[in-house]
């Protein structure tokens, strides 16, 4: 299975009350595009958590093209496809590599995200491009979180560099910088603890992972992503708006995406966070991610209405 496959097969969920729902306005037939309609189709973007001014966007762009025309169906997927890729437009390159030496990626999040297995399809994904990885157990809290990471560290064939029980993951972050330079590694991805961005504490020791990474590459970390679950809908954007800015976030890991009808969630963290959303998760295989395409998202998102 390709990637738009397995996107479209994760995406079912949210497909299945756009698709279904949009197909049941028209039951075959031309629509009259008036206020009836235009309430009807506001109601079914809503419930993909898509947020409201992106569903008030959608629904004007409806309006102002189409208002007093009896149009199809697949005019209507159309509109809203065009109208949701210019909602979800961001730059191309979804990490910022090193100009020289290797690139560090510090991955943060709340508990439970999905940080250890984003970051395990992170380093399937830079393996399988040819880079190599090591990746810094930095979750120095959880035990359990140290075997999971040196688990996956084994089976992709990845460096892993842990630290003594309860040692502090600035100097885990500090060493896997060290020998990703020492062994002229191109992605050196740093593991950091669950936390919430009222634990002020935790949130400094942030910084100080940062501080770490910096001493052995003045530029990096080169990428700070946040993993949200997409599970918790919007409810989780304006606490990851306070994360992000208090720990210097450069872009989003959206994980979960596949367990959710609220896959327009999406667009609602375009909308609302300045960052990117540079990867998705949409299964637990290492398959089930990869870069966010804004087009390829649409496409997926509509592909049963249009039976692709
Ligand atoms: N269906 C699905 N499950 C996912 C995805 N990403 C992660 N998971 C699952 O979510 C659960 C939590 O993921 P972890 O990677 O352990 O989360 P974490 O953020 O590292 O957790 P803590 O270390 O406790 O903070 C696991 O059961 C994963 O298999 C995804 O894209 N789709």
């Amino acid at each position: 299975m390709g990637f738009f496959d397995r996107l479209k097969q994760g995406l079912k969920k949210t497909g299945r009350v756009l698709n279904t729902d949009i197909r049941d306005l028209f039951k075959s037939e031309g629509r009259l595009i008036d206020e009836a309609f235009l309430e009807e189709i506001r109601a079914i973007l809503f419930k993909t958590d898509m947020g409201f001014v992106s569903v008030q966007a959608l629904v004007d762009e409806i309006a102002t093209t189409m208002r007093g025309r009896v149009v199809q169906m697949e005019d209507i997927v159309a509109t809203l496809k065009n109208k949701l890729r210019e909602l979800l437009a961001q730059s191309e390159s979804p990490i910022e590599y090193a100009a020289s030496g290797p690139t560090a990626v510090m991955v943060c999040g709340v508990n439970g995200a999905g940080k250890t297995t984003s970051i395990a399809k992170l380093a399937h994904m830079f393996k399988s491009q040819g880079k190599s990885v090591v990746l810094g157990a930095g979750d120095t809290f959880r035990a359990a979180a140290v075997e999971q990471l040196t688990i996956w560290s084994n089976r992709l064939g990845v460096a892993i560099v842990t630290g003594e029980p309860k040692a502090h993951p600035a100097s885990v972050a500090y060493r896997a910088v060290e020998k990703a330079i020492a062994d002229k590694t191109d992605v050196c991805i740093v593991d950091t603890a669950g936390r919430l961005q009222t634990q002020v504490n935790l949130m400094t020791e942030l910084t100080k992972i940062r501080d770490a990474i910096a001493k052995q590459i003045p530029e990096a970390p080169h990428e700070v992503l946040l993993v949200l679950d997409a599970t918790t809908g919007q409810n989780g954007i304006s606490q990851a708006a306070k994360f992000a800015e208090a720990a210097g976030c450069t872009g989003i890991v959206l994980a979960k995406l596949d367990g959710t009808a609220k896959g327009g969630v999406v667009v609602a963290i375009r909308q609302q966070l300045n960052l990117p959303v540079k990867f998705i998760g949409v299964g637990e295989q290492h398959e089930d991610f990869a870069a966010f395409d804004s087009n390829q998202f649409v496409d997926a998102l509509f592909a049963d209405a249009l039976g692709v």
